[in-house]
């Protein structure tokens, strides 16, 4: 057995006060509510402060008896990328913030499909827009192989085509120069191949509502045309800031300096969209990315359509990338599952400069209701064509990490570029900078107060992931002290009563002048080690079957790695996801403790752990043999 002793296993009733509305809290206007553990002035209150177990009883079923010891089968579901990166860096070094790779043309073959795995892609996206279904299962499948045969663990994510109205496409196959004052026409007429001066509009409506005068701005700014002509359908129009047309160009028209809004009342899903998203659950993909979703209904819509097509949970991703969805960003974030901000188009439908701040404040909501959160497009831009990124290129991912999103996400870099692996290596490397910087300079910010869970069992869950970080940053190397010298009363530790024991255990400068003995001595010292060093937990363990536990410490952004222990393989996939989660694969019983134990042995006998860790063990899982139990506890481990 890896684990010296049981340092927890306190119990403390974790029964939610009433919620209580604080309008000083708000999200995007919303009066929000919190609910509170038992815990004051920053330090856990109660009867202890080493562990927290709160059971639920569920209903009033037949007991069955003592619990089965099912055992874990000993195989962990490590996959070979973090336990790399782990043994090379350690628990604290782990890189947190998640990269996913477009594949396209550049990168669909499995060599190189292995070397953005191996280089820490972490999701494959692929863009229904491009290619047919035979393309995309080839690579969907090639993936899997990848996964099977060599131990990576990198989930799959289609992207639909959506209902996109905004595409004008000249015909050639690069990119068109558009001189100053030269005159072009935008039609509906359809043709083969280019013709000068002449683009294509991809939807008969296009020139509804335009009026002469007003501007038509090409993929955010590229290049910028006045309308001049209406004929028929089509728009006849002046260059006024020339630029360049890069194929299926996005366009969007504007009238004294606003966007000029049409309802063209296009379904987000249009019947190519379900057939693909069809095809996606018939590959067993993790994720889907619904573009253009203006609602929650559409995002409901799909969900409900997934759960009649398939019982293994598909999480949908909403696409924030419309004027509208800017308006109902809150019901939109709640309705998914997670959300990229594709400020590609995003950047066609608001003013450039407003795209910092919209990221901002969407990565800010998304973290609140605890739902992850993608940045993309153009993030490394340059280095589809060149192999150093611009500095501001640099500047702009470390800001995506600083700011705690989820995942940072490459598209031409890696589908058409010439420099996908060394794009994703910059990724990699500036999220370990700034995440490194982050940690050492003390910059993390706080969650602000929010309970995201309505049920009692949601908000018990919420309130100990909460507690669990606090813990893990600031109170573990306290609660190991007051565990060490035996305090029978920890709250009366923290009231003073010992605190001239406890200032010179922290103080590395006083010898402490109290008697330790024997075996004890080496186990009180390491421990002392830990937290004059002011380290705290080197690792966070949770046990959970849907993720939400995961994500609930996700969202607190702690130090340690969180190692997410599931059985249910679609949980493991979707939480590739989430900031600082490394999800693992494993055979849950319904003993937590035999499940602690194993895994804490497992991932020591692989070197990943070593004796004097701190480990502070987290579970929600639902004990459902004796009776309908939900079984939620904090507790820590310390390596032996
Ligand atoms: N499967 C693919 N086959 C060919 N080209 C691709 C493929 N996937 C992406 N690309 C190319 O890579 C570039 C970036 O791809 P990405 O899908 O991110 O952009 P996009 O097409 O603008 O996305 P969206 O349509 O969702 O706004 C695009 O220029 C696209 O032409
Ligand atoms: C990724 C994407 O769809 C966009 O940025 O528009």
């Amino acid at each position: 057995m890896a684990i010296a002793r049981d340092l927890s296993l306190m119990s403390v009733q974790t029964v939610p006060k009433s919620s209580s509305l604080d309008s000083r809290n708000p999200v995007l206007g919303m009066p929000v509510f919190y609910g509170g553990l038992c815990c004051r002035g920053g330090k856990l209150k109660g009867n202890s402060g080493i562990g927290i177990q709160a059971a639920v009883q569920m209903g009033a079923e037949e007991s069955e008896g003592p619990l089965h010891l099912k055992g874990l089968r000993g195989v962990l579901g490590f996959d070979v990328v973090s336990e790399g990166e782990l043994k090379e860096k350690g628990c604290l070094g782990m890189r947190k913030t998640k990269l996913v790779c477009t594949i396209g043309p550049a990168c669909c073959s499995m060599e190189d499909l292995e070397k953005l795995a191996l280089g820490g892609m972490n999701v494959a996206r692929l863009n229904m827009c491009h290619n047919e279904r035979g393309w995309h299962r080839d690579v969907i499948r090639k993936i899997k192989r990848l996964n099977e045969s060599k131990g990576f663990c990198v989930s799959v994510m289609i992207d639909t085509e959506g209902s996109q109205i905004h595409v004008v496409d000249h015909g050639a196959p690069s990119s068109v120069k558009v001189e100053g004052g030269s005159i072009w026409l935008f039609t509906v007429q359809k043709f083969e191949g280019s013709r000068p001066f002449t683009v294509q509009a991809n939807y008969e409506g296009f020139s509804e509502g335009i009026e002469l005068g007003d501007e038509l701005v090409i993929d955010g700014g590229m290049a910028r045309f006045e309308v001049i002509e209406k004929i028929g359908s089509d728009l006849r129009c002046k260059c006024t800031d020339p630029g360049l047309f890069l194929p299926r160009a996005k366009w969007s028209f504007w009238r004294d300096g606003k966007l000029v809004w049409r309802d063209y009342e296009l379904p987000t899903l249009s019947t190519k969209d379900l057939a693909d998203i069809e095809f996606g659950v018939s590959e067993g993909v993790d994720f889907i990315a619904m573009s253009f979703v203006n609602d929650s209904n559409s995002v409901r819509y799909v969900k409900n359509y997934l759960s009649t097509k398939s019982c293994k949970p598909t999480r949908v991703l909403a696409k924030i990338e419309s004027f509208e969805s800017l308006q109902n960003l809150e019901e939109i974030i709640e309705a998914s599952d997670g959300i990229m901000i594709a400020r590609g188009d995003l950047g066609v439908e608001i003013p450039l400069e407003q795209i910092p701040t919209v990221q901002v404040e969407i990565t800010r909501v998304c973290r609140q209701l605890n739902k992850p959160v993608i940045v993309t497009s153009q993030l490394l831009e340059s280095m589809v064509e060149y192999p150093t990124p611009t500095r501001a290129e640099v500047a702009d991912v470390s800001e995506a990490v600083r700011q705690y999103a989820d995942a940072l996400m490459l598209s031409g870099e890696s589908a058409i570029g010439l420099h996908g692996q060394k794009a994703l290596s910059v990724l990699r490397t500036t999220s370990i900078q700034m995440e490194t910087w982050g940690r050492e300079a003390n910059q993390q910010s706080l969650l602000h107060q929010y309970q995201v869970g309505v049920s009692l069992l949601d908000r018990i869950a919420e309130q100990i992931c909460n507690c669990a970080t606090e813990m893990g940053e600031a109170l573990a190397a306290r609660l190991v002290f007051a565990m060490t010298i035996q305090f029978e009363d920890y709250e009366a530790f923290f009231e003073g009563e010992s605190m001239e024991v406890h200032r010179q255990i922290l103080d590395p400068g006083v010898t402490p002048d109290w008697d330790i003995e024997g075996e004890v001595l080496t186990d009180r010292k390491m421990l002392l080690e830990k937290a004059a060093n002011k380290l705290g937990v080197d690792a966070i363990f949770v046990y959970t079957k849907q993720g939400y536990m995961a994500s609930l410490l996700s969202r607190n952004r702690p130090n340690p790695p969180i190692f997410a222990f599931t059985n249910d393989e679609s949980t493991r996939m979707a939480l590739n996801l989430h900031w600082g989660v490394i999800p693992l694969l494993v055979d849950l019983s319904d003993d937590m403790e035999a499940n602690i134990s194993k895994t804490i042995d497992l991932i020591k006998t692989r070197g990943m752990l070593k004796a004097g860790d701190a480990v502070l063990v987290v579970s929600d899982v639902l004990l459902t043999r004796v009776a309908p139990m939900a079984f939620q506890s904090i507790q820590i481990k310390i390596i032996a």
